[in-house]
């Protein structure tokens, strides 16, 4: 059955399952050069050892799944760099890998068997949107053009997400999906190309009430709704304010399990390529929004862009509500 070690995860983690932190931003932190038109995944060349670190910091931090490298890592995106088919799709799966190679390691150190707080972690393999491969801000605009169709789109995800799914990951991440269209080619692609990971789809929203593209959640959920290969939805990377409403509405529309795990609230300027340093959520509300969003019917919780391991140590501790330091 779709879904069932997600169950499992989500009741032996205590009803909410604790996802990680922005990937991007904790690799940037440990001084990764990620202003680069494959944004994170040009690490997966250059820096390997860094993913893994990064995952090893949530896991430490308390993750219970933790999100691969892959998100606007793309076979089109790696051949424009001048690597050959197979090298780009070897960097795809080297990405599920590092993540699954931190997760086995880390259940097996020491800091792990010390703490009874730890699960053994799931591995996401992300995918981002087609948005997020152009990087021309159509990532939150959901605007693609009169020119796109639902075929184009499912051809630009058909071979990443074949060569992902057939590195064993435990779930497929499609995230920050900012239309309705993308979601719709997305569900008849893991139909079509009969995908066995169960996945998760989320979306991204500036105003709390629609996509980015201004579409209703409500359309994308009865399109999910569906499919039996998507055993979560949710949103990520939009501003934390808006989640509760936004689990308060999917909890009508949708039996799916679901996620959340938005940005800190800073706002992305798309074409100065900047976090606008708005001042909006210090680190501890975020955590006591999360226990917020956890009542309100999210199964799996954690954060995105400019969250941090310190950040999702708090989720843990305010969701899983044990003190012991870790
Ligand atoms: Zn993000």
């Amino acid at each position: 059955m779709a879904g069932a070690a997600v169950e499992e995860l989500v009741k032996k983690a205590g009803g909410c399952a604790v996802i990680d932190g922005g990937f991007a931003t904790q690799l940037e932190a440990l001084g990764a050069d990620i202003n680069d038109p494959l944004w994170s995944a040009a690490c997966l060349i250059t820096k390997p050892h860094l993913i893994k670190e990064v995952h090893m910091q949530y896991l430490e931090a308390g993750a219970d799944v933790i999100i691969s490298s892959s998100y606007q890592a793309t076979i089109p995106g790696f051949l424009a760099r001048g690597l050959l088919m197979e090298e780009a799709e070897g960097l795809l799966r080297t990405s599920v890998q590092l993540a699954l190679e931190a997760r086995d390691e880390f259940w097996k150190s020491a800091l792990r068997k010390s703490k009874p707080v730890y699960n053994r972690a799931l591995v996401a393999a992300s995918v981002g949107s087609y948005g997020a491969y152009l990087a021309d801000g159509s990532e939150y605009s959901g605007s693609y053009g009169d020119d796109i169709t639902v075929e184009k789109l499912k051809d630009f995800h058909r071979r990443r997400l074949q060569v992902l799914a057939s590195a064993r990951p435990d779930l497929v991440a499609f995230e920050a999906i900012p239309n309705k269209m993308e979601a719709q080619a997305l569900v008849e692609l893991l139909e079509e190309e009969d995908i066995q990971v169960p996945s998760w789809i989320c979306f991204s929203s500036v105003d709390g009430k629609h996509l980015c593209s201004g579409e209703s959640f409500e359309d994308c959920l009865q399109i999910i709704n569906a499919s039996e290969k998507v055993a979560i939805v949710g949103v990520n990377c939009t501003p934390p304010q808006f989640v509760e409403g936004i689990i308060r509405d999917f909890k009508k529309q949708t039996q799916k399990a679901i996620a959340v795990y938005p940005n800190s609230g800073e706002v992305w300027d798309g074409r100065a390529k900047r976090w606008l340093p708005v001042e909006c959520f210090g680190r501890k509300s975020f955590d006591v929004m999360a226990k917020r969003w956890q009542e309100a019917g999210a199964s799996l919780i954690g954060g995105c862009c400019r969250t941090t391991p310190s950040t999702i140590r708090a989720v843990s501790k305010a969701l899983k509500g044990r003190t012991g330091h870790y």
